[in-house]
Parts: structure tokens; sequence; C-alpha cells
């Protein structure tokens, strides 16, 4: 059985619990194969080298960690710039936010040379590669320009946008073609399959073939949808544990005369969370029966702080909650509960069982483990209803769900008014079904499936 290594910019120790979608899935993916995880350690080192990024060595159980420092010019430019100021914001449909400062592109290729250098001496001739998301789009063609032959799949964690917006990116052929030199592109919904699809043909001028296969550039690769999923078992455990016992007891006796309703984020602005709370105002407004009574908690932690739309969603978002509870708080009753902290993910079962909605109402997302980790917390005898964005790739699956526009905050309102009234039985029905997918397309299907996929491509090299 060839080994599994996984490179991705954040590792974590499988073994701990950590925040943040990607980490969460990679660590329960390798616990359950073993093998080597790749990536940046997490550390800048302020006055190192450009360039030169010491490598790390830890044993995580069956994991092996191996991690790389980054200076700080080499972080600012590939991660801070290139990833989270260009790709991030064009993937997610934000071409207003995006920054194309052009020394971004250069920190962004040296880091992706730096890991192809630095990984090629850990590798054996049977091992299978999986690398992760936007900040390594160009690593295999790296790998494959040192001699890497190994086959490579490479999974994408946020949306691919429509062809003419990849096109506003100006190394967009460059980004696009370098894909190619992955044997299967995992992506997360078949929306974003489409995206590629039409890149591929209108702008490549390549060639659709069957099953999934297309050609551009003279290679050939898969290219399809592979929905992330959560560890039910492993998250059901963490909510049997007392952390998540006494969470979920302390918020219903606090809350046992109050509807609560529940938003848990990092605080990012495709998230939609401002429009959520302009939604959860409306909602006080047109239907006064919710007032003393339903409570929005959303927690927004802190992220990409270095970011400057990230300090600007944050402080928009501090004013809409700071209005909202001058308008309508009663000394007994305050309507947005707005958290800027991590909330430990041991706590985030008995949290999401307290509420009797869960709110995912992002602009554009991925996927969005926590709309299945809600799901995966209700009481199945007297489940919460999950309010689900139309624009997370997680609506693909979760049909069941009451799906909003975002954007439409009239329209959001009145959802939620559906939401904390909806009958028991018909809350029952909903849940089942969403319980159902949520567990059959978990983490280990979709581990398992798209490395099944990886060892049957069609390897060129
Ligand atoms: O590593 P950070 O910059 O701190 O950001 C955290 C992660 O955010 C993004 O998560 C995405 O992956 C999730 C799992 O597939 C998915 O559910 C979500 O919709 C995506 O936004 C990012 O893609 C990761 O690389 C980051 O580690
Ligand atoms: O304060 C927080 C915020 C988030 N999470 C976890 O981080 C992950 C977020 O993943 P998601 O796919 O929803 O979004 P991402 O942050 O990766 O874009 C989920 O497992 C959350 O339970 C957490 O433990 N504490």
């Amino acid at each position: 059985m060839s080994r599994l290594v996984v490179i991705s910019n954040r590792v974590a120790d499988p073994r701990k619990a950590a925040a943040g979608g990607l980490a969460v899935a990679l660590g329960e993916s390798l616990q359950q194969t073993g093998g080597l995880w790749f990536g940046w350690s997490g550390t800048i080192v302020e006055d190192g080298p450009t360039g030169e990024g010491e490598l790390h060595k830890q044993q995580a159980g069956k994991v092996t960690l191996a991690t790389l420092d980054l200076s700080r010019e080499d972080h600012d430019s590939y991660y801070l710039g290139y990833s989270n100021k260009v790709l991030w914001p064009v993937f997610h449909g934000r071409l207003d936010l995006a920054n194309f400062e052009s020394n971004y592109i250069g920190g962004y290729r040296r880091v992706n040379q730096l890991f192809a250098r630095k990984l090629l001496p850990l590798l054996k001739d049977d091992d299978i590669l999986w690398v992760h998301d936007y900040h390594l789009i160009p690593l295999a063609a790296e790998l494959r320009a040192m001699g890497c032959r190994q086959r490579i799949g490479f999974f994408l964690h946020i949306p691919l946008p429509p062809q003419i917006t990849i096109a506003a990116i100006p190394q967009h052929e460059w980004l696009m073609r370098s894909l190619f030199a992955y044997d299967l592109v995992g992506l997360q919904a078949e929306q974003d399959v489409e995206h590629f699809r039409r890149y591929v043909i209108n702008e490549a001028q390549g060639q659709a073939l069957d099953g999934d296969h297309f050609r551009a550039w003279g290679q050939t690769l898969r290219a399809s949808a592979f929905p992330i999923g959560i560890d039910v078992d492993e998250f059901n455990a963490l909510a049997a544990a007392k952390e998540s016992r006494d969470m979920f007891e302390t918020m219903r006796r606090e809350y046992s005369q109050r509807r609560l309703l529940l938003g848990i984020d990092r605080l990012d602005y495709s998230k939609g969370i401002p429009q959520r709370v302009q939604a959860f105002r409306e909602l006080l407004a047109n239907y006064p029966e919710n007032r003393r009574s339903a409570t929005l908690i959303q927690i927004a932690s802190p992220t990409r702080e270095d970011v400057d739309a990230y300090g600007d969603i944050r402080r928009e978002l501090e004013s809409l909650c700071g209005a909202i509870n001058g308008d309508y708080g009663e000394l007994d009753w305050m309507p947005v509960r707005y958290i800027h902290r991590v909330v430990a993910r041991k706590r985030v079962p008995g949290l999401c069982r307290a509420a009797a909605v869960g709110l995912v109402t992002p602009l554009r997302d991925g996927m969005n483990l926590v709309a299945k980790e809600y799901i995966a917390a209700q009481d199945p005898d007297d489940p919460g209803v999950l309010v689900l964005s139309r624009f997370a790739g997680a609506a693909e699956q979760l049909k069941e769900a009451l799906l909003v526009n975002p954007y439409d905050t009239h329209g959001t309102a009145e959802t939620l008014q559906q939401a904390l009234q909806m009958p028991l039985a018909e809350r029952r029905v909903r849940h089942q079904r969403l319980l159902e997918r949520v567990r059959e397309q978990d983490v280990h299907w979709w581990r398992r499936s798209f490395l099944e996929a990886l060892r049957e491509a069609p390897a060129e090299r």
C-alpha cells in the first residue's frame, strides 16, 4: 500500500482539535491512513533569509508532520498577498476586494518552489501525493519540473468561479495550465466542475472528454466533484464529552424561555455575517412576537487580520450589532450576542444542539462544514432547523434545509420566521433526510472516493 503524502498550507496535529474546515478534515483523513503531512509551520522568521525555510519534523501518532518556517517577506506576499488578496477574493466572486499588486506573484511562486524543493527529498517512489487548496496550485508543476513522477492529486476547498471571473486574474492562464500537471483535480461542487469545463473549452480551447476528463495544453486530467464531509462519529464523541454536555446544559438553562439562533464562522467577508444580522433585525421589526425571545449568538472567530478587508468587515459587524442591541435591547434581553473569539471545537456540538435555528448564510463558500456539524449535533426527536445559503457548496447536498439568498434581506427574514415556526413533524422529516446525507457522504467517503479516483486517473507521466 503506497504512503499518503498530504501537502497543505495549514498543518495541525491531527490528535488535537483544530478550528478551520481544512485542518479538521485533513487531520481526520490522515488519522485513518497514517502518512506524511507537509506544509507551513505557522512560524514567520522576522529577519531570516528570503526563500529558505527551516524544516521541522515531528511524529503525531501514525502521522509525520514536516513543516517549514517562512520569512516575513515570503509569508506576506504568498499567504497574505497572492493567496488571500488575489485568489481568495476572486474565487469568492469579490473582484472589488482583489489587489493585483505585482510583487505578490513572485512570493507565491517562490514559496511553491521552496515547498517542492524541500518536499522532493522526503518522497518515496510509490508515494501518492494529495495537494490542498489555492495556496498551492502550481506545486505539482514545480515538482514535475524537478523530476517528480508520482501520482499527484489536487483538491480545491474554495469555489471555482465562472470563466469570466477567473480571467480577471492577470496570471489566470499560467494558474489554470499548472493544474494540468496534476492527475486529478477535485472540486467541492458540480457547479465548480461546470465552471472548470467552460474555462477549458472557451478560454483554453481544450476539450471535455467522457467521464469528467479534460484535455488542454497537451495534457489530460480528470476534474470531478468530491464534496467534503465531516467525521460524524468523531463529532458525536465530542458531543458526548463533558465540555459539550456542560455547554448544552448551560445554554438550555439560560435560554429556556427564549429561542436561540446560532452562527459560527471565521470573521470572513465571504460568510455573509452582516447580511445575516440585517435579516435578523428585519425579523424583529416585522414579527414583534420575537422580541424578548429570539436571540442571535454569532461566533465570529478572528482570521487573517493583517488583510485590510478583514478589519473592515469587523468594524461593519460591530457597528451593526451595536445598533440592533441599542434599538431593540431591553434590560433583561439583548437580541445579538457577538463573540469575536474562537470557540473551542469541543464546545461546538453542545452549542449547535441548543440552537433552534442554525444560520449558515455565506455569500459564497466552497462547502461549509458548520452546516453539516449543525445537522449532526441535533436531537433527532426535537431537531433544530438549518437555514442555508444557496451559495454554499453544501447546498447541493443539503436540499432539505431552508435555502436562502443571503443578499435578499427580506426573504431571509421571512425564512427565519418560517424556521422558528416550523412544526415538530416537519423538522423531524427534514432533519432525518439531512442526517442521512451527512452520514453517507462523510469525511471518510470523501477521502476514499478521492484517493480511489486518483489511483485510477490516467497518469501521463
Ligand atoms: O488557514 P486559514 O487562512 O486560517 O483559513 C482557514 C481555512 O479556510 C478555508 O476553508 C475552506 O475549506 C473548508 C473545508 O473544505 C470548506 O468547508 C470551506 O468552505 C472553505 O472556505 C480555506 O479554504 C482553507 O485553506 C483554510 O485553511
Ligand atoms: O470558533 C470557531 C469557529 C469554527 N470552528 C470550526 O472550524 C470549522 C470551520 O469550517 P468551515 O468549513 O465551516 O469553514 P472555513 O472556516 O474552513 O471556511 C468547523 O469545523 C467549525 O466547527 C471552531 O471550532 N471554532
